[in-house]
């Protein structure tokens, strides 16, 4: 699946720091999807070293060159859960690690589990999410059958018990991308902040990186406003195919899914109320320089309740088209 030209060609400049990537690359506001296709590997490459992974984890080059390539590989092209959604997934997991002390909450191997989980979290993702299918099992199975692929285990040196320990690490993170599973914990993660962040209790490390994942996941909506529209066309463009595809099965989609019934504006509000906004608040509760992203998460709510009044006042169709995205 990966040949050893296109490992050497990915090493053959070695391996760039962020800032040749782009000046900004380690800035909250940088946008990691302004990137090409191409220069996301290198990119990834980069983040690895900037990190210290490189050297504190003794990670042989090849190897997490080839790695890289075969997780890359192992994505699909859906409109949004593709390996772009993956690179800027793990894109902010680094901005977390380079803006925000999390050496003081998180152990070095919880933070390697961390940016690893981010890149393989939605391996082979079909761009359909059957609520009764757990698929974040799935995306783990896959990320262990690329570890095990020849040439790819950047872990083989790992001693075992910390082998085992990065595997069972992966496993809870990959698992807590299910917003169901996100949506139950929610409570004892509110709790943990309020009561405050205890680094000696396992729980808080667990939660926190559920807490993490889940952040990364969704930070496309800490960036711009042209990033949310962006992304908003590339769900909903994702969502209505899987909706087009139940009504030929014969069956009813959710109102979510159906191009013909779906208001994008409230299903944007709702998700915000619901989701996102409550992540981004506790977050800024454990860490205060993250205050800046809850208010661009806040204005992006404000803006989708101006258009969803605006287009209600003109008796806009709602017909889950686009064009109202200005
Ligand atoms: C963190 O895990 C995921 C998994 C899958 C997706 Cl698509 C997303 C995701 N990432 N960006 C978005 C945006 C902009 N809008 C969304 C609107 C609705 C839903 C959705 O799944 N609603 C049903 C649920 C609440 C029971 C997800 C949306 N979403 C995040
Ligand atoms: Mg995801």
């Amino acid at each position: 699946k990966v040949s050893d030209e296109e490992v050497a060609r990915l090493l053959a400049g070695g391996i760039p720091s962020v800032d040749q990537i782009h000046p900004c690359f380690s800035e909250i506001t940088y946008i990691p999807r302004s990137l090409t296709d191409a220069e996301t590997t290198t990119a990834v490459l980069s983040m690895f070293e900037a990190m210290g992974f490189i050297n504190a984890y003794k990670i042989n080059r090849n190897t997490l060159a080839r790695f890289c390539l075969m997780v890359k590989k192992g994505y699909r092209d859906p409109p949004y859960h593709n390996w772009m959604h993956a690179f800027s997934v793990a894109h902010f997991c680094f901005l977390l690690c380079k803006n925000v002390d999390v050496a003081n909450y998180l152990e070095d191997i919880e933070m390697l589990a961390l940016f690893v989980s981010c890149l393989c979290h939605d391996l082979d993702h079909r761009g359909t999410n059957n609520s009764f299918q757990i698929e974040s099992r799935h995306h783990f199975a896959q990320t262990i059958s690329v570890l095990n692929t020849e040439g790819c285990n950047i872990f083989e040196q790992f001693s075992r018990k910390d082998y085992q320990r990065m595997l069972d690490l992966m496993c809870d993170i990959i698992l807590a991308t299910d917003l169901a599973h996100h949506l139950r914990i929610l409570g004892d993660i509110q709790k943990m902040v309020t009561e405050g962040y205890d680094f000696k209790k396992p729980q808080h490390h667990t939660l926190l990186l559920c807490l993490l994942m889940s952040s990364c996941d969704l930070s496309d909506q800490t960036k711009d406003w042209r990033n949310t529209c962006k992304v908003a066309e590339l769900i909903y463009r994702e969502f209505f195919s899987q909706g087009d595809s139940e009504k030929a099965m014969g069956n009813r989609p959710s109102d979510m899914m159906d191009r013909d019934r779906a208001y994008i504006p409230d299903l944007q509000i709702s998700f915000m109320e619901h989701i996102v906004v409550p992540i981004f608040t506790v977050l800024k509760g454990l860490f205060p320089p993250l205050a800046v992203l809850h208010e661009t998460i806040s204005s992006s709510q404000s803006r989708w309740k101006r258009i969803s009044q605006k287009y209600r006042d003109q008796g806009f169709p709602g017909n889950g088209s686009l064009e109202f995205l200005e």
